[in-house]
């Protein structure tokens, strides 16, 4: 009935140019955009209308969106097919918040404490390597959330790098072809570097082969001693037997919990790179500004839930104006691995095609998310969005100061007058997309060639400035919005059995090159299996 509805009013409004809904309600600013905290969302670039919102409300309390709220925060099992409940959001409520069960809140502030003494003796050169040196070069082997999250935010706050840290350099290695790894090692020096082993089921492959060459190549430099494993290795997993099995003793591991998904796991443990750049305290802010975005998301009206109203429009755009592209469009250098974070995020929490109940869905799901700094994107990809033949909808997003006094001194005036371009393109693109022609100064004839349609929607999504307790809030409003956008589809947004079947296949094929039997395959596969044997 309300689907029905929302598709009626999605007709009507598909006679109308975004241009006209501008002309329609000089309001429409006013009447579109929110703040909470140091977010402000704009929505008036969305091919919607107040009435579209309130449709979009229906839906959400038809779906039952309040009573899955309740659920999520109550610690029910949320994640039905591995049987799990879903409580990143407990990794990120400070004492005494209530919000998360006693003994969840013991064990959370009990591995913060742990880490804050590994970053502590890291910080005043106390943590040695094997001959006696202080570490200067820290290197986490993981990949998916387990090294999206820590070199997205590492990169994100290199402008709030700690003092302490002075010298100690942060790298990352994800690949499983060995290109990166053996690249950074042809630089470091092994009596000084220390390796984080960050694997939640210390299962995956790509990890494993990283870490085993990271290994040999300290054995190879220090010996095969016991102590060269526990000056150079720290593991971060919630496997802790695996890990001791690995040769990593217990007390330098850290721990996570199966209630923790990968890609939701950046405020626990695996965000110690970047308690060890940018120090405790500021990752400590950088949890608050989630922990106020979850609170916001409990307790705030639909019509005021950042959120909620992500994922409603995401929603409209997806199933109504049946848009299935997304970009996400940083108009910020230090948010260069955004995009990859929320490709994640979005796509491997949402590309599910079986609902909750294990019946195939009736509508389509998440969108096809892809991005890039955006200025470096309008020189790559925009000429598509501006005049190719694919509806896209993008997110852009920016902090609206930065290079104010303290942070910066000597040089202060050219660089903030380079940000203020990137504003301005961030405002100026926006606009093309929305308004085409009608966002140009003259009417004037414009060839053929020139001619800008416009229409494109988009969401403008503004922080104060991007420091820890921003970013914190923005990334938990992307962890709800999907969330939400899940319980609207009726799937499961915690699994992710399709990249789990995946492995299992690379297995066999690995046998198959290692052993040159490629029975049962594919001619496809055994053609190519007969082209690498014979190179
Ligand atoms: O931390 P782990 O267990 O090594 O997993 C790494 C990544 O692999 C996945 O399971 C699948 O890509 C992700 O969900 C996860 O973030």
């Amino acid at each position: 009935m309300v689907w029905n509805d929302l598709k009626a009013h999605a007709d009507e409004l598909a006679q109308r140019h975004l241009a006209d809904l501008f002309v329609d309600d000089p309001q429409r600013f006013a009447r579109l955009h929110r703040k909470a905290g140091p977010l402000l969302l704009d929505l008036s670039k969305q091919r919607l209308n107040g009435d579209t919102l309130s449709r979009l409300f229906s839906l959400a309390d038809a779906r039952e969106l309040k009573a899955w709220i309740t659920r999520l925060f109550a610690g029910e099992e949320v994640n039905g097919t591995e049987g799990r409940a879903a409580m990143h959001w407990a990794l990120r409520a400070p004492t005494g918040s209530g919000l998360a069960p006693t003994e969840v809140e013991a064990l959370v502030h009990g591995e913060l404490e742990r880490m804050a003494r590994i970053v502590e003796q890291l910080h005043s050169g106390q943590w040695r390597g094997y001959t006696g040196e202080p570490i200067t070069d820290v290197v986490n082997i993981g990949v998916g959330g387990s090294d999206l999250g820590p070199l997205m935010v590492c990169r994100a706050l290199e402008d709030f790098a700690e003092p302490a840290a002075n010298g100690l350099n942060v790298h990352f290695v994800s690949s499983m072809d060995g290109s990166q790894v053996a690249h950074l090692l042809r630089a470091l020096r092994p009596q000084t570097t220390l390796f984080i082993i960050s694997s939640k089921s210390f299962t995956t492959v790509d990890t494993l082969y990283n870490a085993d060459t990271a290994r040999t190549w300290l054995q190879r430099a220090l010996g095969d001693d016991e102590a060269v494993i526990r000056c150079h290795f720290l593991a971060v997993s919630s496997a802790v037997e695996k890990v001791t099995e690995w040769g990593i003793e217990e007390r330098n591991c850290l721990r996570l919990w199966d209630w923790v998904g990968g890609r939701y796991s950046l405020w626990s443990a695996i965000g110690l790179p970047v308690a060890i750049r940018v120090g405790m305290a500021r990752f400590r802010e950088l949890l608050a500004g989630a922990h106020f975005m979850d609170r916001h998301f409990l307790e705030a009206p639909w019509e005021d839930n950042i959120p909620v109203l992500m994922a409603l429009v995401g929603v409209w755009n997806t199933n109504f104006l049946d848009i299935h592209g997304h970009a996400i469009l940083p108009y910020d250098g230090r948010l260069k691995y955004l995009p990859s974070y929320l490709e994640q995020l979005e796509m491997e929490s949402n590309g599910k095609s079986v609902t909750r109940d294990g019946e195939p869905v009736s509508e389509k799901t998440c969108p096809i998310l892809w991005g890039d700094v955006g200025p470096n994107a309008q020189h790559a990809f925009y000429q598509l969005l501006h005049q190719g033949t694919e509806p896209v909808t993008c997110d852009f997003i920016a902090p609206a100061r930065r290079y104010h006094e303290d942070v910066h001194s000597e040089g202060a005036g050219e660089l903030v007058r380079q940000h203020e371009l990137a504003l301005a393109n961030c405002l100026a693109q926006s606009r093309l997309l929305a308004l085409g022609e009608a966002a140009l100064p003259s009417d004037e004839q414009v060839p053929f060639y020139k001619r800008y349609r416009g229409n494109q929607p988009s969401t403008t999504l503004m922080m104060d400035e991007l420091a820890p307790y921003s970013l914190g809030a923005l990334l938990a409003a992307y962890e709800h919005k999907v969330f939400t956008q899940a319980v609207i589809w009726s799937i499961n947004p915690f699994d992710q059995w399709g990249v789990e079947m995946g492995k299992k296949i690379a297995t066999s094929t690995l046998q198959a090159i290692r052993e040159g039997d490629d029975g049962g395959m594919d001619v496809s596969t055994s053609g190519l299996l007969t082209f690498i044997r014979n190179s």
